[in-house]
């Protein structure tokens, strides 16, 4: 049998697309998302995504990381996103489903606005942070991101006996300016650090911006550039936060399962 697929990257997260609206993709095989993911013996991405038909949205968004686990991705949205405006599906703007709730965007050229789920706040983690965005992450600020060892430190803090079972994703964080951070992320489910997170820069974002009083953060990755804008609530919660950067159709090919 053969399925066709789409590759997309968003700052340098990437994703192998799978229209699946006639569920032909049989999505409880995740031996399959696996292989597929690899990047040796499949076609190889940080994870894949299903769109599929939804009664009351335009979409659904399904997503799994390349281990075959399932949370929200904010890069795999904006993709998605993309992808459905490709198919047809969506125009200018889309109200669609993924695994943490509704979601909003505009899609202009390139770029995609995402309007992620309300944050309920920021938990203090002995001079770190955590901040669930959709998916949960870690945030600690340091000096020099570039040199960080974010693998190492990363698998520790993610397989931290505080966040067991289901983990964490973690987030190295260098304030650039006052408006301005440059993010590296180990992410679980991919077991390693990515080119960028979307749930992650935001988590950042949503840190940094509330201490420099920034509603918007501008924030750098080794994949790309994206921005954060968002508003914060005398309670401690945050909503109206929308991810902002750009999604990009790369290849496109035939799966033979
Ligand atoms: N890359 C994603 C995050 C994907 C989910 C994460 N790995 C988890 O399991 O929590 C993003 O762009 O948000």
């Amino acid at each position: 049998m053969e399925i066709n697929f789409y590759k997309y990257q968003g700052t340098g997260n990437d994703f192998v697309m799978v229209d699946n609206r006639d569920r032909s993709l049989d999505l409880s095989n995740l031996d399959l998302v696996r292989r597929l993911c690899d990047r040796k013996f499949g076609v190889g991405s940080d994870g894949l995504i299903a769109i599929q038909n939804h009664r009351d949205y335009d979409f659904e968004m399904v997503y799994f990381n390349a281990d075959g686990s399932q949370s929200m991705c904010g890069n795999g949205a904006r993709c998605a996103v993309a992808f459905s405006a490709f198919l047809g599906i969506i125009e200018g703007k889309t109200h669609f489903l993924a695994i943490d709730g509704p979601h909003e965007a505009i899609l202009s050229g390139g770029q995609v606005e995402l309007l992620m789920g309300d944050v309920a706040g920021i938990e203090e983690k002995s001079g770190d942070f955590f901040v669930n965005t959709g998916s949960p992450h870690h945030v600690r600020f340091v000096e020099q991101v570039a040199e960080y060892p974010v693998f190492d430190e990363g698998k520790a803090i993610r397989y931290d006996a505080g966040y067991a079972p289901g983990g964490t994703n973690v987030n190295f964080v260098q304030a650039q300016a006052d408006d301005r951070i440059f993010v590296r992320t180990y992410e679980r489910g991919v077991e390693n650090e990515t080119l960028s997170c979307g749930t992650g820069v935001t988590a950042a974002a949503l840190v940094f911006g509330l201490r420099q009083g920034q509603s918007r953060v501008k924030i750098n990755t080794l994949g790309g550039d994206l921005s954060v804008k968002f508003a914060s609530n005398p309670d401690g919660s945050f909503s109206k936060i929308w991810l902002i950067g750009p999604a990009e159709q790369v290849f496109s090919g035939k799966i033979t399962i």
